[in-house]
């Protein structure tokens, strides 16, 4: 069968097996269009039945969380944990706690997983997990008891060897340490490796909380350089408020950008003359408020309200980092006839296929989330090797590590691009190098 032809029947198996599961969809569109090439030279992954195998989790976990909250009413909250393939090791992502979660969302996450771990260059398998509790508004107590209530089941599927979860949306630290103290009672284990994102004295790596924001930077960075420019005096826009934008924020800035948005999910903030970080850390990372308060201490930023459409502001790189799906076609457009030379992703997905489609079209050098974020994950691979070893490495040893790391998922996917002769599709270049060595593996492990 020609390689064209097998991946439209297996995209058609995964609609059909999987239905109304749209996010999942895309993420495995994206990726299996951009393997052709590697299915054309090497026929033999089509005769494994290779991309069949890699589309479907290896297992998928679904289950009931009840908890009580301050008032004693009782809600059920559904967790999910999608263990999808552990070929390199074990199975490693996140947990996202938002209203929006559902499967779909979790096997999207948990697929991008797949080729974004093996990028790291780690031995570390795809996974994913979360649950549609939504944390906002809720007291410490409360989710004190949620997350309690949400590892009382997961503690029976994970392990340092077998499936190691850490932070996303709406997990942090904080939620981290919860989930690690009802894991070492229920298992009577002080494996501080089972989870990564934890605090720093019992087993937190210096340098995981700005991993995915730095490593975003330092992989533009590169795209930067390959074109002969730097971050210094570029106008950056950046959506999110969270940990990805703000550590995303602290670093363009450091480089010398100037940066002029961020959002939350009720609105987004304007300031013509830079982001103060100082505000928005106060705001979020350690009173839990709302973006709009900003304004209280910059009166001459502006704030729209209800809109997380940054991308209506001109700006020369663009970081989207809070969300799948946060650039359309009509936000991509925007960008492109307002300017923009440079879009990274600091989210996971957020770029619909069509507004990709617009960034290849109109030249944009576009960098891919499976590559720009990947430092996050790459962070926690490093936690996990501390944890083992029983011993912390310094902020700066970590921080030179994961430099060499983002600088390598450039160089792996720039590499790959040439290969197939479209030398800035740093998209098909990530997929390519993610999947290259996975397959790899699954092919020496026979069919299992
Ligand atoms: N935390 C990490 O290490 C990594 C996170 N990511 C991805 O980065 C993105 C952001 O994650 P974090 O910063 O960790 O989460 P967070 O919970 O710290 O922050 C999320 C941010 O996105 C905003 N947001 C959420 N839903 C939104 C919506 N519907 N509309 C507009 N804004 C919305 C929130 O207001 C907040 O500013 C996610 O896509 C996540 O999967 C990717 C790699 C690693
Ligand atoms: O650090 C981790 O294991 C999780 C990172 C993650 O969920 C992601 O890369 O999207």
């Amino acid at each position: 069968m020609d390689a064209k032809n097998y991946v439209e029947g297996v995209l058609e198996d995964v609609k059909r097996r999987n239905p109304g599961e749209v996010e999942f969809y895309n993420a495995v569109d994206e990726v299996l269009h951009s393997l052709i090439p590697v299915l054309e030279k090497k026929p033999e992954l089509i005769e494994a039945a290779i991309l069949d195998r890699i589309v479907e989790p290896e297992r998928m976990i679904y289950f009931r969380v009840p908890w009580m909250d301050d008032s004693g009413k009782v809600h059920v909250n559904r967790g999910f944990r999608v263990q999808f393939n552990g070929a390199i090791g074990p199975y490693k992502g996140g947990l996202r706690f938002h209203p929006t979660v559902n499967q779909s969302i979790i096997k999207f996450l948990g697929f991008e997983q797949i080729f974004k771990n093996s990028l790291t260059g780690l031995p570390m398998g795809g996974g994913k997990g979360g649950c549609d509790f939504d944390p906002k508004g809720k007291s410490d107590a409360e989710v004190m008891r949620f997350c309690q209530a949400f590892m009382s089941e997961l503690y029976k599927h994970i392990g340092t060897d077998v499936d190691v979860p850490a932070g996303d949306i709406g997990v942090g630290a904080r939620e981290i340490g919860y989930m690690y103290g009802m894991y070492r009672k229920l298992s009577n284990s002080s494996s501080q490796g089972i989870l990564t994102g934890k605090p720093l004295t019992f087993g937190g790596s210096l340098g995981r909380t700005p991993a995915t924001g730095y490593g975003l930077i330092y992989f533009i960075n590169e795209m930067l350089k390959d074109k002969g420019t730097s971050l210094k005096d570029k106008t950056v826009a950046v959506s999110g408020s969270g940990n990805v934008a703000i550590y995303a924020i602290e670093k363009a800035q450091q480089f010398g950008a100037k940066v002029v948005t961020c959002s939350d999910s009720g609105g987004y903030i304007y300031d013509e003359e830079g982001i103060d970080l100082a505000i928005v850390k106060q705001l979020k990372e350690v009173e839990a408020r709302r973006i709009k308060d900003y304004l209280q201490f910059r009166p001459k930023a502006k704030y729209v309200e209800g809109s997380t459409n940054v991308w209506e502001i001109p700006c020369d790189v663009a970081l989207p980092c809070a969300t799948q799906n946060e650039i359309d076609k009509a936000s991509a457009e925007k960008l492109i006839q307002n300017g923009v030379k440079f879009v990274a992703e600091g989210a996971n997905m957020p770029s619909t296929l069509d507004a990709v489609a617009a960034f290849q079209k109109a030249g944009i050098y576009f960098g891919p989330a499976k590559a720009c974020n990947a430092g996050g994950v790459a962070c926690s691979g490093l936690e996990m090797t501390q944890n083992a070893m029983r011993l912390s490495w310094t902020f700066e040893e970590v921080d030179e590590k994961l430099q060499v790391i983002m600088k390598n998922i450039f160089a792996a996917s720039k590499s790959a691009a040439k290969e197939i002769g479209d030398d800035d599709n740093l998209l098909a270049g990530a997929n390519i190098a993610g999947f290259l060595k996975v397959a790899d593996a699954m092919m020496k492990q026979g069919i299992i």
